[in-house]
């Protein structure tokens, strides 16, 4: 008998880990190959060429399913960016996928501009924490299937993060489909076998306990971390790591706390932001709500609409944390 969404899995796996493997040739390689985006975030060839041959892997499998993913390709399509374009084209080539156009990498990519809900689809981050992906520090490739706006599959690619099975090994796939547990195992060599499952941690005491959050100081308080922290008698020095990794070091139990406390009060988090790590750490023990203590809505379209910021914690160390920020007027 096969298991719910087990096919799912597998293509999301086997996507997941092409673009992994994409990601880390660019970043061994990397020069100035950097678009600015109307945000004025940044955007690489990687970041295109992983949403590219994941929406090409899903669109394949499942071709009626829409992909919200972060990426779209109409910058690509100026003519000023024709070259840029062009990378994008040789890196597939390079990757095993030969004989495109520069037309179907731009239909691909696009097929991941679906911005609203639907009762199912895919939510896409080609790289998460593009900025650590720059730094050549962590970044994480991340998909995740939403039905009936739950998580039902996670998958979360961290080519530079070490196996925790394994430190010696450097990078990591982890995955996870409701309620069936959350595992990791090496990006390479290719081999589901060895997969193992992750543990949140039993901290029940923040003196014992670690934080981690965001490197970059506009993407979450650190200000208003450190004041959780001496509150809380948390210790321990922050582990600050960018992307999603940072559910992934909650999941494996190397921290107990990832906080991302809004810079400003408009900020609405994407859902590509979180879907993949918000599964993972929920199979591994944890829980994941926002600053008010409230569940995360997958159903709201392309942001967490009606949530701010981010709680995650390996479940012990929740209600007082949610009570914590009440209290210092932060929530
Ligand atoms: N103001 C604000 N508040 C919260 N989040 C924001 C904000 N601005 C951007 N973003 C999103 O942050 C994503 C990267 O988050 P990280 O936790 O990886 O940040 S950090 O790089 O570690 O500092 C980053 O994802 P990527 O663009 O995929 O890198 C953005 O979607
Ligand atoms: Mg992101
Ligand atoms: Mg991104
Ligand atoms: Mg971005």
């Amino acid at each position: 008998m096969t298991k719910p969404y087990e096919s799912e899995l597998h293509i999301a796996l086997a996507a997941v880990k092409q673009a992994s493997l994409i990601c880390r040739s660019v970043q061994s390689a990397i020069t100035d190959e950097v678009l600015e985006k109307k945000d004025k975030s940044p955007v690489t060839i990687a970041d295109f060429s992983s949403q590219a041959v994941i929406c090409r892997e899903l669109l394949q499998a499942f071709p009626a399913d829409p992909v919200i993913g972060e990426e779209d390709a109409a910058e690509l399509k100026e003519s000023e960016n024709q070259e840029f374009l062009e990378k994008i084209v040789s890196e597939l080539s390079v990757a095993g996928i030969p004989d495109t156009t520069p037309e179907q990498v731009c239909s691909w990519i696009d097929h991941g501009g679906a911005k609203t809900y639907s009762n199912r689809f895919w939510t896409l981050d080609p790289i998460d924490g593009t900025k650590g992906f720059l730094r050549k520090e962590q970044y994480a490739v991340s998909l995740a299937l939403i039905v009936d706006g739950k998580i039902v599959v996670g998958v979360l690619g961290c080519p530079n993060l070490a196996c925790p099975e394994d430190q010696s090994v450097t990078g990591t796939i982890y995955y996870a489909v409701a309620g069936q547990g959350a595992f990791a195992m090496p990006l390479e060599p290719d081999n589901s076998q060895v997969s193992s499952p992750i543990h949140s941690t039993t901290t029940q005491d923040f003196s014992e306990s670690r934080f981690c959050e965001s490197v970059e100081s506009g993407h979450s308080s650190h200000g208003h971390s450190q004041q959780i922290a001496a509150q809380l008698g948390i210790e321990k020095d922050p582990r600050r790591l960018d992307s999603q990794a940072k559910y992934a070091i909650v999941g494996q139990g190397e921290a107990d706390i990832y906080m991302r406390l809004p810079t400003r009060a408009g900020y609405r988090e994407k859902i590509w932001d979180h879907a993949a790590g918000v599964l993972l750490v929920e199979e591994a023990g944890g829980t994941v709500t926002d600053i008010h203590g409230k569940p995360l809505e997958f159903d709201q379209g392309y942001e967490l609409a009606n949530n701010q910021g981010v709680i995650v914690t390996n479940g012990l160390l929740h209600p007082k944390l949610i009570q914590t920020l009440k209290e210092l007027g932060i929530s």
